[in-house]
């Protein structure tokens, strides 16, 4: 992946980052790489995820979902780094058949996917580390009870990928199910690059080995300094702009196949850096529908964020019909990507006049190697951003009190008295 941030700079920006702040910022830059490059040599808890394009074993990979890839569909069930990394990638990338995923507990959506899906060509992929996550549990009992309900045999449609332990494993193991290892010391947001992230999209005929190559392209490009590395030039830009009052980072992708990346990233980004009153929101948005959106706000709204375009320079095209129409003859000879890419590089310029700090990412082709080096460049970016925070960038302690909650209330709490109520009805 490229980066791009000159309209990050004072020169342009205001919250902007003056070349020489930045300058200095890369001499803290080549001390978190020296931790980061330690923490990788050791395989250490976190810094492992980076390691991943060396350990995966695609091949093993394969050999566990071969009896599954006459599926024409595959339903995968996990939640938040168990599915956004999968999603990412059959949704940014060709597949053999269709995905859907169910992250999240909502009984219409559920109802109505299950309504729809053929269960004798579906493979069904139940994903969790923990192997405890209510949501993917619960999930999980439903669609089994459903091919029950069919007559389909749901044990010869699912693979299970979890870790050595826990209510997912038992499961597994009590009905002899194939089970996928979760990668020892990787965070679940930094598991795309994993049996986790990589399955689903196998079954589908996703090239994982060209999304692995594309990763280890981007490992490769690790070095002391932000000015050679893509990936910390994005991490230090963005904890530079946050020191600066860029309190969200809009992440906007000008491709439809890209949308899902934006999710994947606002996790990864926000488990990792939200801590200790750190952190930057981030929001998901697209281009170019967005434009007649939130661009309002962008534009001429407060200077508190920084928008993050990411924006492939190729791909394929449609020409637009000759138009007739008076006042679209700027459209005559045109394609639907020259019109995408020209609302793009308008509105990255739109951006730059008020001086709101943008970050163009790009890459050549939405293609499996692209996406490899774009997951992987952001999960390298992320743990930069941490070291430069100084918080716990890989785990998500702040996630366990409303769980907590949640199962007290299920098991008939009392009601919570941290909340308070005013409720306002309609007569
Ligand atoms: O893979 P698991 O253990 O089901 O966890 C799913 C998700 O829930 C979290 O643990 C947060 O609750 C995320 O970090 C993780 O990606």
């Amino acid at each position: 992946m490229d980066i791009d941030i000159g309209n990050a700079l004072d020169a342009v920006a205001g919250p902007g980052v003056p070349r020489d702040s930045l300058d200095r910022l890369d001499g803290r830059v080549a001390e978190a790489h020296e931790r980061i490059d330690r923490g990788m040599a050791d395989d250490e808890f976190g810094y492992a995820a980076l390691n991943l394009p060396e350990r995966v074993d695609t091949a093993a990979i394969r050999d566990a979902v071969a009896p599954l890839t006459d599926a024409e569909t595959v339903l995968t069930i996990g939640i938040g780094g168990s599915a956004l990394g999968a999603a990412t990638l059959t949704d940014a990338l060709e597949t053999d058949g269709d995905a859907y995923y169910l992250d999240n507990v909502d009984p219409a959506q559920t109802s109505a996917l299950l309504a729809d899906l053929d269960l004798e060509s579906t493979a069904l992929n139940v994903v969790s580390r923990s192997g405890t996550t209510a949501e993917t549990l619960a999930n999980f009992l439903v669609v089994r009870e459903v091919y029950e309900d069919r007559g389909v045999d749901w044990t010869e449609h699912t693979l299970v990928t979890t870790g050595e332990s826990g209510n997912l494993r038992d499961l597994a193991d009590e009905h002899d199910l194939p089970v996928l290892p979760v990668p020892d010391g990787v965070p679940g947001r930094f598991s795309a690059l994993s049996t986790v992230g990589l399955a689903s999209a196998a079954i589908l005929g996703v090239d994982v080995e060209s999304v692995v190559t594309g990763a280890r392209a981007e490992r490769e490009s690790l070095s002391g300094s932000l000015y050679e590395t893509p990936a910390y030039a994005y991490g230090a830009i963005t904890y530079a702009l946050n020191a600066r009052g860029a309190s969200a980072n809009v992440v906007m992708p000008y491709h439809e196949s890209l949308e899902t990346y934006a999710e994947w990233y606002a996790q990864l980004s926000a488990e990792s850096l939200g801590k200790a009153g750190l952190g930057q929101t981030p929001v998901r948005a697209l281009g170019a529908t967005d434009q007649h959106s939130q661009l309002q706000l962008y534009r001429a709204g407060p200077n508190d964020k920084l928008v993050t375009f990411v924006h492939a320079r190729d791909g394929p095209d449609v020409d637009i019909p000759d138009a007739e129409l008076e006042g679209l003859d700027y459209l005559d000879g045109a394609s639907l990507g020259e019109l995408r890419d020209a609302e793009f590089e308008a509105t990255e310029a739109s951006l730059a006049d008020v001086g709101l700090p943008n970050v163009r990412v790009e890459i050549e082709r939405v293609d499996a190697a692209a996406i490899g080096g774009l997951l992987y460049g952001m999960e390298a970016a992320t743990v930069l951003a941490g070291e430069l925070y100084g918080v716990e960038t890989f785990t998500q302690p702040a996630v366990e009190w409303g769980k907590e909650v949640a199962r007290d209330l299920l098991r008939g709490g009392d009601p919570l008295d941290e909340t308070t109520s005013l409720r306002v009805t309609r007569e």
